[in-house]
């Protein structure tokens, strides 16, 4: 049984759970595609091949324009052009999903300490925080490039583990992504799954969550319990 009352503090997946930013994911897929003369791509195709990273995106985008298997040189030449047209355009139609912002200033006020563990690159992690104002509530932030595995690897996960000092049991992961509730999984930490974000097309609750929220909201609910908890302990 999952026990919310040890979580002491949560991780947060950032592309489909924080940020709805596929429209510029896609628009920076789509200028990559058009420089290459390769046809284009609809953002409910990126929307299906977010999830491992900028560079399985790019790959998975290729081998759909040239419908076959894409080659190592041809991926090495469509990245650095990604790379550019995304750095340029981080937050034209990206958007925060509903409440974000508050329930973060809420769970900061509240003493959690809170972290970023995408699979995003690192250098776009940073500047789309900052344009979005949330990134000084999170005093660590992990990329897919930070370490030398990324989701559905769990070390992204048990290096918050011992940078926090804490027990697998006190550590909340939060996203969309089986990649998330995988990696939850393997560092033995408890999560959360979102209905609404990426998900290769799949049910979240596939993956087995601790539990699935459909609005990001509905966190504050579970988290909560281990307020409660703290707080009978201190009478
Ligand atoms: O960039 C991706 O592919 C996914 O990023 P995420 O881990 O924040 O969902
Ligand atoms: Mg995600």
């Amino acid at each position: 049984m999952t026990c919310w009352k040890n979580i002491k503090a949560i991780a947060f997946d950032l592309d489909g759970t924080l940020i709805d930013s596929v429209p510029d994911l896609a628009a920076a897929t789509r200028a990559t595609l058009s420089d290459l003369d390769l046809p284009g791509c609809t953002e409910e195709q990126v929307r299906s091949w977010v999830g491992n990273g900028a560079q399985v995106l790019m790959s998975r985008a290729l081998t759909h324009a040239l419908a076959r298997e894409v080659l190592q040189d041809e991926l090495d030449n469509a990245m650095p052009k990604f790379m550019h047209h995304y750095q340029d355009n981080l937050q034209q139609h990206s958007q925060l999903y509903p409440c974000v912002k508050d329930i973060l200033a809420q769970l900061t006020s509240l003493g959690f300490p809170l972290a970023i563990v995408t699979n995003k690159p690192y250098r776009f992690t940073i500047p789309l925080l900052e344009a979005f104002g949330i990134s000084h509530h999170f005093s660590h932030i992990l990329g897919g490039d930070s370490l030398a595995r990324m989701k559905p690897d769990p070390m992204p996960l048990t290096h918050l583990l011992s940078h926090w000092q804490l027990m697998p049991d006190e550590l909340l992961m939060v996203g969309d992504s089986k990649n998330d509730i995988l990696a939850a999984k393997a560092a033995g930490i408890t999560s959360i799954g979102l209905t609404y974000g990426y998900n290769y097309g799949e049910d979240i609750g596939l993956s087995d969550p601790d539990a699935v929220c459909e609005q990001f909201s509905e966190i504050m609910a579970l988290v909560s319990s281990s307020l409660k908890a703290t707080e009978q302990e201190n009478v």
